[in-house]
């Protein structure tokens, strides 16, 4: 069983710190920036790939800092994230960041992870993350791509007209529950009656 608690952060209201710049360094920020373009993040790493650096430029809430990992940089942040290539200054940055209670993952390395990176699929304001437990990153990213494919696009117009109409219902917090409930009933029918 997957006992994980999926939460929904707000990464352009945390801080977030990567250490190491290259192949997974780039991965874990390309997925961040992909699902949170706003997201506030310091890089640092004693060296930079063109395409991290190429990415960073893109987003004025991203600072790279070129040096060795210092505990020093944990100060400020909520979440941290270890993709070097060195696993004694990952385990490092592990344990300094327990220290401090702060939410680590060490890319790659599920015993040193307090969190995992998920697949992620955006529609407008829908979003789904999808975990296997780390047991195949393979299986998450091929169910992304295939709820990418089979969720409408059009799914956020239902949501924001259905938003609409939710905020006429202000008064009454039953009669609101019962009314978006009765409104969205179909879409759960609609299906099994067509069969
Ligand atoms: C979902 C995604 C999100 C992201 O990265 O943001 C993600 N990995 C992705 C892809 C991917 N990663 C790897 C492969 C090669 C195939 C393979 O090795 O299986 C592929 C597939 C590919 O690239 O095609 C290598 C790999 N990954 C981990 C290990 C270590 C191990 O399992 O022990 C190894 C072996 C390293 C080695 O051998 O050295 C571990 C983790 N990877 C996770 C997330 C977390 C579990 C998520 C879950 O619960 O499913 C977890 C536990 C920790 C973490 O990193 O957070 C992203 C897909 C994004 C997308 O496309 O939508
Ligand atoms: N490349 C992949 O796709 C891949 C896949 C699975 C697992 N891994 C593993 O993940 C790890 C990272 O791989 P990579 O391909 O991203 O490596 P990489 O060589 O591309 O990048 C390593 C990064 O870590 C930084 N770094 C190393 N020591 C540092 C320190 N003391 N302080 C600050 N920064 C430091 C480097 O500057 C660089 O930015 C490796 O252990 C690798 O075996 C890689």
């Amino acid at each position: 069983m997957n006992e994980l608690y999926p939460v929904f952060l707000k990464v352009a209201k945390l801080n977030t710190l990567l250490v190491g710049a290259g192949n997974v360094g780039l991965e874990k920020l390309t997925f961040l920036l992909k699902s949170s373009p706003n997201a506030h993040v310091t890089i640092v790493a004693n060296w930079i790939s063109p395409e991290v650096r190429e990415m960073a430029a893109q987003s004025k809430h991203i600072t790279i800092i070129e040096d060795d990992y210092h505990e020093k940089y944990l100060a400020g942040k909520h979440i941290v994230i270890a993709a070097t290539d060195d696993k004694e200054v990952n385990k490092q940055i592990h344990l300094d960041a327990k220290e401090r209670y702060l939410l680590v993952n060490v890319a790659d390395t599920p015993d040193l992870c307090d969190f995992y990176l998920g697949g992620i699929v955006t529609k407008g304001n829908v979003k789904i993350a999808i975990s296997t437990n780390g047991k195949s990153p393979t299986i998450a990213k091929r169910l992304r791509q295939l709820l990418e494919e089979i969720i409408p696009d059009d799914i956020d117009d239902m949501v924001k007209n259905i938003n609409q109409y939710r905020d006429t219902l202000k008064d009454d917090f039953q009669y609101k529950v019962e009314a978006l409930n009765k409104l969205t009933k179909e879409l759960l029918t609609k299906g099994k009656t067509e069969a």
